[in-house]
């Protein structure tokens, strides 16, 4: 059974050394977190498997990895300097700031329905209920007032000021010269680094439309309420795709993607039956988007959120930050661009014509897969002899250590140096990290590796090295299975080839 609660989760990261509070020793910073060694091995192993299946295992697909500080035009043209704001408020009391639709979220039902009646909104749309506090500020603001919406940190009926956006682009100084223009931005999501570059990946690589890039890497942003562990944070990692197709085949690829995209998560172990596809209502669409899916994973304690968008983003980004844009036949509105030197057009592949390609983008978060990944595999089981035991059960390509090499005795040279053979010949393999483990009895260290999802302990014993009772096991070791729990011995000659198979 999956985990069934966010604390089992953070309980487990923090023990097993996956994921810390970022600058914990200083007190910790909200919205950053640290992966530990085996936090970054699964982190590795997630990015590993999407680039696997999205870039090499595709013919129409090329890599980037572009800059994260960026040009202010770049943001200025994408929109994110006008539009990437979520509104908050402040409570005048004690002077804390929350997103505003959060706050309003986590009241009581009957408080949100009377913020709704206050407004004449609908309470059973909240998206509508957040469009009416936003357009109507004032009103807003008696209506949180007069409804009694606490405050999460006092607990007590808050002074709401009006609501007002709040732009959640980290700006940076570039260079030594603090003057008015040399400031950039940690770049918001990783797509426009692939917008920016279209035309340096067209002219270097011949492609032809259909084709995509692909791109993983950090982007910020300065939630106003980071929380819920790793959900939002404000330094967080996306695997993002722009596919860029011919305008009216972009339907087509839309549903391409989402059954590629739903397929993926099930291969590293998060069923379709556990994520929602939400068609976005027309009236909640980003400003640039056509038609939005939203993949909405059924977390432990926060139920169903967005672990992945897959939005058709039509022309509109090539098309926001192209020249010459009134020649172009953009079906998007976009804003007037006077500051872009490149056409960001490829030839139609029957006309040859210059056009700008639609663009169907699926977007998924790093950090919320991890968390997704950790729930699916998270196993309580309840064994033979009564005792309870956690196990990871993670597909075996994503488990931070693939084998664990146990010498049963630490001291004793002719163990100890075969299992030391045994771990560099399994390293050499390729399949990921083979951990020579000797911190503790054996009981303990498959404790251990049942909860980091180590799917074989290898276990090199007396009878392995001739001093056992049974001559006829020399040579051999005890592979154990992590979810069988079922022991095997194993001929140290075939060791490779068995593990390779399984691990494959
Ligand atoms: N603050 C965050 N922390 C962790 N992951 C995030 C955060 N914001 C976005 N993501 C990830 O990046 C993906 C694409 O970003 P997108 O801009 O579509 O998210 P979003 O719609 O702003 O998310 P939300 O509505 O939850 O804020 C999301 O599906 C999610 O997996």
């Amino acid at each position: 059974m999956p985990a069934t609660s966010m604390e089992e989760l953070v309980s487990l990261c923090k023990r097993r050394g996956f994921i810390f509070q970022g600058s914990e020793i200083y007190g910790g910073l909200q919205g950053f977190y640290d992966y530990g060694p085996l936090g970054v091995e699964l982190k590795n192993n997630i990015k590993a498997a999407w680039w696997r299946t999205n870039v090499y295992e595709r013919d129409d697909m090329e890599g980037l990895d572009a800059s994260i500080i960026m040009h202010r035009m770049v943001l200025r043209h994408s929109g994110h300097e006008a539009t990437f704001s979520d509104p908050m408020v402040d409570n005048k009391k004690n002077g804390r700031r929350y997103r505003l639709d959060h706050l309003v979220k986590d009241q009581k039902e009957g408080v949100q329905a009377k913020v709704a009646e206050l407004m004449g909104a609908d309470p059973a749309n909240f998206a509508a209920l957040v469009a009416a506090l936003n357009a109507n500020p004032a009103q807003a603001s008696a209506a949180l007032k007069d409804a009694g919406v606490r405050d999460p940190f006092s607990g007590e009926v808050g002074d709401w000021t009006e609501p007002r956006p709040f732009n959640m682009m980290f700006k940076t100084t570039i260079g030594p010269v603090a003057d008015e223009d040399s400031y950039g931005y940690l770049r918001p999501e990783t797509a426009q680094g692939i917008f920016t570059n279209f035309k340096n990946v067209v002219d270097s690589t011949s492609r032809r439309l259909p084709f995509g890039i692909a791109q993983i890497g950090k982007a910020f942003r300065n939630e106003i309420t980071p929380r819920n562990f790793i959900f939002r944070v404000r330094e967080l990692e996306q695997m993002e795709i722009e596919f860029f197709c011919v305008p009216g085949t972009d339907e087509e690829w839309h549903e391409h993607w989402l059954e590629k995209r739903l397929k993926w998560w099930e291969d590293q172990g998060v069923p379709r039956s556990k994520i929602e596809i939400l068609d976005v209502p027309k009236e909640d669409l980003a400003h640039y988007s056509k038609r939005t899916y939203d993949l909405m994973y059924d977390y432990p304690t926060l139920g169903h959120e967005e672990i992945e968008g897959i939005a058709n983003r039509t022309d509109f980004d090539l098309g926001s930050h192209t020249k010459a844009q009134s020649e172009l036949g953009l079906v998007a509105k976009v804003e007037e661009n006077a500051d872009s030197i490149a056409k960001l057009t490829i030839p139609h592949p029957e006309t040859n014509k210059p056009v700008v390609p639609f663009v169907i983008e699926p977007s998924a978060g790093v950090d919320r897969a991890m968390l997704a990944v950790l729930a699916e595999a998270f196993t309580k089981e309840t064994l033979e002899n009564g005792s309870e035991r956690i196990v990871l059960k993670l597909k075996p390509h994503l488990a931070p250590i693939k084998v664990a090499v146990i010498p049963l005795a630490r001291n004793r040279e002719e163990i100890t140096s075969v299992a030391r053979a045994i771990k560099a010949e399994l390293q050499g393999l390729g399949l990921g990290r083979v951990l020579y483990e000797d911190s503790g009895n054996i009981g303990k260290a498959y404790r251990r590796h049942d909860e980091v999802g180590t799917p074989y302990c290898v276990t090199v014993d007396f009878d392995t090295v001739g001093k056992g009772e049974d001559p006829a096991l020399t040579d051999t070791v005890t592979v154990r299975d992590r979810d069988t729990l079922g022991q095997e011995r194993v001929k140290i000659s075939e060791l490779s080839a068995w593990i390779r198979e399984r691990l494959r």
